[in-house]
């Protein structure tokens, strides 16, 4: 075991963090909040919704004895958690999806003291506060307002408190309330891996490009309209009839309601495009190479991949060769007729989140919360996300801690 962990498992915060004062409060979008205070240093416990088995809604377990989280290497962060994001993903590993991958990523040494990995603590977005930083921590320090999405084998962020490496941390827009901050960062990362890492996209090659964003109507549609249409590209979506309006107002120039039959045939009738983003999956990829020009660096970009389903079914050596073996065939078979095929993840990246900062604070993403719950209502949030028909993005409150089950 390396010091740098032996000490931060002996809770010796002082030697890892580079706090000198304790601050008592901080401004939070306007009003003075109690931030945290010297007790705080010590504190070994902390309210948090936490699973201790795969299941449904009811294995959500609140506790005000979830373990407070320790910085374990020099450059992380501990962040005090104001509001948090849900994603489909949130539900999904509620149900065990992932877990064989996960456990991989997981700190060994963690697992080792819990004998597995519950309890498990959801929540992938979060939009706080740096409490504390470690002393290779440069970009931040305590009081900074944050936001950030975190990987799925970290602990979430339905709690009080999260740590997280420097580098997935980003300061938060200004113009923003942490529950609109919260709304954005996975599924910006989310985007920006596909549209800019996978897709070759950037706000200097966009202008006139043709894009189609399968399902527009949820998270990662609603911020991907906005990017794409902020970068100067001509944007069609599909989404439900309800869904049209809500989606012209976002930027999106053509809209195809996929409810009133099957896309393809009105799709067919446009022009082609230069990329397409699948956040729907399932039977597209049968049709959905033939809307792309050929031959001119055209990519099709799924989210929906078996990849994580594969290793949760053959276990991860298995899991990992069929998913390179599916991936590696499809995209043969598209090359071969003039298009790029490619699976597209949400990666944590900080920087990514400065950008898309930059932009929101010039007006040109909004964050686009459908509905906010209480900390005390996450098992309603989570039945929100899971039920589907998503218009943006569901946020859960967390900036009173567990107090709002006090009251
Ligand atoms: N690979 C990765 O790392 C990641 C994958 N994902 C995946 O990407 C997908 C999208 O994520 P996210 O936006 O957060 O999900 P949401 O649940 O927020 O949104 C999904 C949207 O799609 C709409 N929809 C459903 N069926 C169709 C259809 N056939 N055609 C057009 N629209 C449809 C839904 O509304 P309605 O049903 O009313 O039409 C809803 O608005 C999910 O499957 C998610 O798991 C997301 C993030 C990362």
């Amino acid at each position: 075991m390396s010091s740098v962990r032996h000490l931060a498992y002996s809770r010796l915060f002082c030697h890892l963090s580079k706090s000198k004062s304790v601050p008592k409060s901080v401004s939070s979008h306007g009003s003075q909040t109690r931030l945290f205070s010297r007790s705080s240093r010590c504190r070994t416990i902390m309210p948090a919704w936490v699973i201790d088995k795969y299941g449904s809604n009811d294995v959500l377990r609140y506790t005000k004895n979830a373990p407070f989280p320790v910085i374990n290497y020099p450059n992380e962060v501990i962040v005090k958690v104001f509001a948090a994001g849900l994603n489909p993903i949130d539900v999904g590993m509620r149900g065990g999806y992932g877990a064989a991958t996960m456990s991989m990523k997981r700190d060994p040494l963690k697992l080792k003291q819990s004998g597995s990995e519950f309890p498990l603590i959801l929540g992938r977005d979060m939009s706080g506060v740096v409490m504390e930083c470690g002393l290779d921590v440069k970009y931040f320090k305590e009081r900074d307002e944050v936001w950030a999405a975190i990987p799925p084998w970290k602990q979430g962020t339905l709690a009080e408190f999260v740590v997280l490496s420097a580098n997935e941390v980003s300061h938060k827009p200004k113009s923003l309330s942490h529950v609109e901050a919260a709304a954005i960062p996975y599924v910006a990362t989310t985007a920006w891996s596909a549209l800019v890492n996978t897709g070759g996209l950037s706000k200097d090659n966009c202008a006139n490009k043709r894009i189609l964003i399968l399902g527009g109507s949820g998270g990662v549609g609603t911020f991907a309209i906005q990017m794409l249409k902020a970068w100067g590209a001509h944007v069609t979506v599909t989404c439900s009839q309800n869904a049209e309006r809500f989606v012209r107002e976002l930027g999106a120039d053509d809209v195809v309601d996929y409810t009133s039959g099957p896309v393809e045939e009105p799709l067919g009738e446009l022009e082609k495009f230069d990329l397409i983003l699948d956040n729907v999956g399932g039977d597209t990829e049968r049709w959905a190479m033939n809307l792309l020009k050929p031959w001119s660096g055209s990519k099709y970009v799924t989210l929906v991949t078996p990849f994580l389903q594969n290793t949760d079914m053959l276990g991860l050596a298995d899991g990992m060769v069929k998913t390179a073996a599916t991936v590696a065939t499809k995209a043969l078979k598209h090359l071969y007729k003039g298009v790029h095929y490619r699976w597209g993840f949400f990666a944590p990246c900080g920087s990514a989140l400065d950008e898309v900062r930059d932009m929101v604070d010039a007006g040109q993403i909004r964050a686009v919360v459908e509905e906010t719950f209480r900390f005390s209502q996450v098992p309603q949030a989570l039945d929100k996300v899971e039920k589907g028909h998503a218009r943006g993005k569901t946020v859960v409150e967390i900036s009173k801690g567990g107090q709002d089950f006090e009251h």
